[in-house]
């Protein structure tokens, strides 16, 4: 067995830094965590110790300063926002490549938790409510197996020679999905490019940055590499690129991700599409059918980099469902580079 595939108790005999957001859902991560995880971890004889956060990039400083020797696991319990706090903070250190190694899990504690609904996905089982989530995901962190999981870097460019880069392990939308005041029939513009995946192997390393060289993206204010497609259509109701299967626990946006795929999955919808047949792909997307719906406005493709460059001048972009500046922004998968608590 390949070490990077391998799984392996990860709890012992080294403690896990348990991440509590109090607030996170509808404030009751900590009482879903005493009320059914914390005998469950006793049981186990899983060691852990209890940080609350306190306020919003708490679990990011934390991280990026922590002895992770002291650490078998970090892991989350609140909504997929604090597992982007932790993973950024993990990147930003200089011993990023080994911190990112630190194995990570998630209880689904918040309002958003779609890694949690995705490694409920891929453990085969089918799909829960949210309290049987929670108990399915603690199940999963006592046994404490762990696999490789990709993330994307993601450059945002309002300022294309000095990027801001973030580390993304679920997903990058926009138009429709990711815009909270969706105004119905909105149309959004924009040039969307991609790097199919049996494109060439790397060409050069984008070393300029701290962390792993992004060797399939030039920088923002260049045009595509030739081999990138260059989507013809302009008008967008929604681009979403996913790394992971769930986009929330009762959207199976991604049926064919896996957890260490090297793949984006990118799914766009032309402008066009009557509000009837784009309510009908949504609820399809609860049992994701939605890719087999021959809808003609919707088109899947698997990507390991893209690029969007908006033209509306409004509009909301999210990584990993939080919301960040509106602009170019490009993003290319790390297949494999993160460990995560699963299966
Ligand atoms: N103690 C705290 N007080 C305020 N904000 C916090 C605290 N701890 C973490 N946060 C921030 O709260 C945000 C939301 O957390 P998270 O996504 O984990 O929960 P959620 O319930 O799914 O969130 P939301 O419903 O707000 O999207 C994160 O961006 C995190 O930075």
């Amino acid at each position: 067995v390949d070490s990077s595939s391998s799984r392996r108790g990860v709890h012992r005999p080294c403690s896990v830094m348990l991440l509590v957001n109090p607030h996170s859902g509808k404030g009751q991560a900590l009482s879903l965590f005493t009320g059914h995880v914390q005998r469950m971890l006793n049981e186990a004889g899983v060691p852990h110790t209890l940080v609350i956060t306190e306020r919003q990039n708490h679990a990011r400083e934390l991280v990026r300063e922590a002895d992770l020797s002291q650490w078998g696991a970090l892991v989350i319990m609140s909504g997929d926002g604090l597992l982007f706090e932790v993973v950024n903070g993990l990147m930003e250190r200089e011993d990023w490549e080994e911190a990112i190694q630190t194995p990570l899990g998630i209880l689904p504690g918040g309002s958003g938790n779609a890694l949690a609904a995705s490694i409920h996905h891929y453990s085969g089982a089918q799909p829960v409510s949210s309290e049987e989530l929670l108990v399915s995901c603690g199940f999963l962190l006592c046994k404490g197996l762990v696999s490789r999981m990709d993330l994307a870097s993601v450059h945002l460019g309002s300022s294309p020679s000095n990027p801001t880069r973030l580390f993304s392990f679920l997903s990058l939308a926009w138009g429709f999905v990711a815009d909270v005041d969706v105004e119905s029939e909105k149309v959004y513009k924009g040039r969307l490019a991609y790097l199919p995946v049996d494109e060439r192997e790397p060409m050069s390393a984008n070393a300029t940055l701290p962390g792993p060289p992004d060797s399939l993206l030039v920088p923002l204010d260049q045009p595509v590499p030739s081999d990138w497609v260059v989507v013809p259509e302009e008008d967008f109701v929604l681009m979403l690129a996913m790394y992971q299967s769930h986009l929330a626990k009762d959207l199976y946006a991604a049926p064919d991700s896996t957890l260490d795929d090297g793949l984006i999955h990118l799914i766009y919808i032309r402008a066009g599409i009557s509000r009837t047949a784009l309510l009908r792909l949504f609820l399809a997307m609860e049992k994701g059918t939605h890719l087999a719906n021959n809808c003609p406005h919707l088109v899947y493709t698997r990507v390991r980099a893209l690029r969007l460059e908006p033209y509306s001048p409004k509009g909301v972009i999210t990584v990993d469902g939080e919301v960040v500046e509106y602009g170019p922004v490009q993003a290319q998968v790390h297949g494999g580079i993160a460990r995560l608590i699963t299966r």
